[in-house]
């Protein structure tokens, strides 16, 4: 099943840089794992903005949820996820 998905990254102006920092590499690490397994299929990144718009592969809406809930920066993200079908046109 494919989703898009965009996420943008509010991290509050006063917090820490250096926990902000350290959340960035496991978010970085966590989402090379996931593109390397195949589940993070498209990672964009929104020109101008700290947002991303990225394509996930997954077996379920649960699996999605998942793997969502489970980035480091996600307590500072919104998130709008959107299924995705197949187009009649595409080849
Ligand atoms: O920078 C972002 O868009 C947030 C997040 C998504 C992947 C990653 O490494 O960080």
């Amino acid at each position: 099943m494919l989703f898009h998905v965009e996420m943008t990254v509010k991290i509050p102006h006063d917090f820490p840089v250096e926990k902000a920092d350290a959340i960035k590499a496991a978010e970085k690490a966590y989402a090379q794992d996931l593109q390397r397994q195949g589940k993070w299929v498209h990672l964009w990144r929104v020109a101008g903005r700290y947002s991303n718009v990225s394509i996930f592969d997954v077996e379920s809406v649960d699996e999605l949820h998942t793997l969502l809930s489970s980035l480091p920066l996600f307590p500072f993200m919104d998130i709008t996820v959107t299924a995705l079908a197949r187009h009649p046109s595409a080849i």
